[in-house]
């Protein structure tokens, strides 16, 4: 299981997510975002994480050229995409770079559906507010929850190995609950969360 560290804005917090474990850092390029990082600070930092730490970079609703010229500029090795998005959209960035089509609960079933036979585009399962720090009902999501999928919502220390236990996500993601303040990173926080998830998913190094 993937574990991967979003929100990353300084070289800093990506030398202790590497640090920390980290699978993958998210670098966030959705202007809306109150963790907005540049291409070049992204680029220095994926750099910093060393090459075993995969770089998404992560869109809401951007058009398909800012994507590419943004992704290219950051040196990321994968695309995260929220948002209302033409499949013909998913499939054209998949012929560039492996893609996490992020789905909200009651989109779960179509695009699980869509997605299962296309090998580039992995589903991320997310709450409706990108960022907001709001579990999902866990519970209620097994039955849907398809294999192979990621979840994200709200994570952290204290509750991912709950959510894992429930749906076996092939990854886990998270920002708000790894923060001091929105962008900055609590390193307390992001320690306890990978390690957790580590331990929960059954790949926890011994002590
Ligand atoms: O986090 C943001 O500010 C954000 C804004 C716009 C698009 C995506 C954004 N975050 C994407 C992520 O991958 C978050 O880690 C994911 O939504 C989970 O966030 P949280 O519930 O705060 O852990």
């Amino acid at each position: 299981m993937k574990v991967k560290v979003c929100g990353t804005t300084s070289v800093a917090d990506a030398v202790l997510a590497a640090q920390a474990g980290a699978d993958a850092l998210g670098f966030i390029f959705a202007p809306v975002s109150r963790r907005l990082v540049t291409a070049q600070v992204a680029r220095e930092a994926g750099i910093a994480a060393g090459p075993t730490v995969a770089r998404v970079g992560v869109f809401l609703n951007q058009g398909l050229d800012e994507v590419l010229r943004t992704a290219e500029a950051a040196r990321v090795s994968a695309v995260q995409v929220h948002g209302s998005l033409p499949g013909l959209y998913v499939r054209q960035l998949a012929a560039y770079y492996p893609v996490l089509r992020v789905v909200r609960p009651d989109e779960l079933t179509q695009a699980a559906a869509e997605w299962r036979d296309h090998p580039g585009v992995t589903l991320m399962l997310d709450a409706p507010e990108p960022g907001g720090g709001v579990p999902l009902d866990w519970a209620a999501l097994r039955a849907d929850f398809p294999a192979g999928a990621w979840l994200a919502g709200g994570l952290g220390a204290g509750n991912v190995a709950q959510a894992i236990g429930a749906l076996n996500p092939a990854g886990v993601d998270a920002v708000s609950r790894l923060e001091h303040l929105p962008g900055r990173k609590d390193p307390e926080a992001v320690r306890t969360f990978v390690g957790a998830a580590r331990v929960a998913a059954g790949t926890g190094y011994p002590q």
